[in-house]
């Protein structure tokens, strides 16, 4: 069973009511990086390719406080911290506005007792103006078993 936007907003911060849903609560664009070099995943290990933060648009007749994509991938933060409670499993949405403009959230299971501040993959299509702060994606809940709880490398990111 999905749990009311409202549920969730409890385990998402900041919110505002705007970002509420009947389902889920809205998450905003932070920051959009490029990755630079190659990663790698080895049975034992990982590792995450070197990447550098997009500059917000630094044009004159342009919002200051937007991103200009073009078509592309890019891995994005979201602003808000987020706890997935136990007793739960979290999955990330796009906005519907984002994918009628032609763009694409790809996204991983979101483990009970994870905490952080979380990416995603942002694949543009279509290039696409972006404000910072924007809402770009949904976070749903759903009730699930597990034995234990998220203890991973991301535990605690970007807080
Ligand atoms: O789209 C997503 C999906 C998940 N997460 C967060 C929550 C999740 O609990 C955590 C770890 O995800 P996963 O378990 O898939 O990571 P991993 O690649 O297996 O690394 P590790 O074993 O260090 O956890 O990353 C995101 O930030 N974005």
């Amino acid at each position: 069973m999905y749990r009311s936007g409202e549920f969730v907003a409890s385990h998402v911060s900041p919110t505002t009511g705007e970002q509420v849903q009947p389902n889920g609560v809205d998450l905003t664009l932070d920051v959009v990086f490029e990755q630079l070099e190659p990663g790698r995943i080895t049975k034992a290990d990982k590792e995450i390719g070197d990447r550098v933060a997009r500059p917000l648009e630094q044009l004159e007749q342009k919002d200051p406080d937007s991103y200009y994509l073009p078509a592309g991938s890019y891995v994005v933060r979201y602003s808000e911290r987020i706890r997935i409670p136990n007793g739960h499993i979290g999955f990330v949405y796009p906005r519907s506005s984002l994918m009628r403009n032609s763009c694409m959230l790809n996204t991983a299971v979101w483990d009970a007792g994870y905490e952080g501040r979380g990416e995603g993959l942002l694949q543009v299509h279509h290039d696409i103006e972006l404000e910072r702060g924007a809402r770009i994606a949904q976070l749903v809940f759903a009730k699930a078993e597990h034995e234990s709880t998220y203890d991973g490398s991301y535990q605690g990111e970007n807080l």
